[in-house]
């Protein structure tokens, strides 16, 4: 469970985020959504303690502050919009990475396993001896996602899973963040910018607009003409297929 209770940050004389408040449940996935440099990483950071507004966040009924980072660590899982490395690390040794929390640690057959099945479940064991460098940014990205899901987090924070990612692999991906959300009760709280990815695998939608919340709820609630033209300034139609909603764009919205 993750609960935002009126966090407001800036950078230096920038404020981004202004009186953020809302919850994100177990068992769910909960996107953020909204125009591009409007906050989205900026939330994430400071749900994953890598940076510090004003306001409560708690995690699992904890005040972040009362966490020691070991702790939260090991609870949070956070997968950054940035994942270029040029590290002359392997797959296996970049994945491996995400179980060890001390360096010094024994790395047990356990942890060679549990890589071998990340691995193997994403469909990457073929990179598992190829340096991180020589990837495509898309083949970098499910690495670093198999990374966060092997620390069997209770809470999994993901900036934009797919942004990389061709279109079997943005639903392969959302399909096991799906699964694993759900199976093993994660509070998941992903950012997208690909909105029928956001209504076809969220419960909850949150948009952020101007430094607030403009908007939260099902995708059916959120995902509105009325919302698209203020936030996203584009007019589209919405349409219900299949128990799928699509965006059409019909053209930009110029006012
Ligand atoms: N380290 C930083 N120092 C100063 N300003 C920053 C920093 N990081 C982000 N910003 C600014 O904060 C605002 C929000 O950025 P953020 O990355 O959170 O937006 P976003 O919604 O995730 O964007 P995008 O969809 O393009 O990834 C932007 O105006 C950005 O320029």
């Amino acid at each position: 469970m993750i609960d935002i209770i009126g966090l407001s940050f800036g950078y230096k004389e920038q404020m981004v985020l202004n009186d953020i408040s809302f919850e994100a449940k177990p068992g769910e996935i909960t996107a953020i959504i909204g125009a591009n440099g409007i906050g989205k990483s900026t939330l994430l950071k400071n749900v994953c303690g890598l940076l510090e507004g004003d306001g409560t966040i708690k995690i699992c009924g904890k005040p972040l502050r009362e966490y020691r980072p070991s702790e939260l660590s090991s609870q949070v899982s956070y997968l950054s919009q940035d994942t270029v490395s040029h590290a002359l690390l392997t797959v296996f040794e970049i994945v491996l990475l995400g179980r060890i929390e001390r360096l010094s640690q024994r790395i047990s057959d356990e942890d060679i396993q549990a890589v071998d099945a990340v691995l193997h479940r994403l469909g990457i064991e073929s990179f598992a001896f190829r340096y991180i460098g020589e990837l495509s940014g898309g083949q970098r990205q499910l690495v670093f996602i198999a990374q966060a899901l092997i620390r069997n987090p209770q809470v999994l924070v993901m900036d934009e899973p797919t942004s990389n990612l061709d279109l079997n692999y943005q639903f392969q991906i959302m399909e096991l963040i799906k699964k694993l959300t759900v199976t093993e009760g994660l509070t998941t709280l992903i950012t997208l910018h690909q909105l029928e990815l956001a209504a076809r695998f969220a419960e909850k939608i949150i948009v952020l607009d101007g430094g607030r919340v403009y908007g939260s709820g099902t995708p059916s609630e959120v995902l509105t003409r009325a919302m698209l033209r203020e936030v996203y300034r584009m007019d589209v139609e919405i349409v219900n297929s299949a128990g799928a909603i699509h965006i059409v764009p019909i053209c930009r919205h110029v006012s």
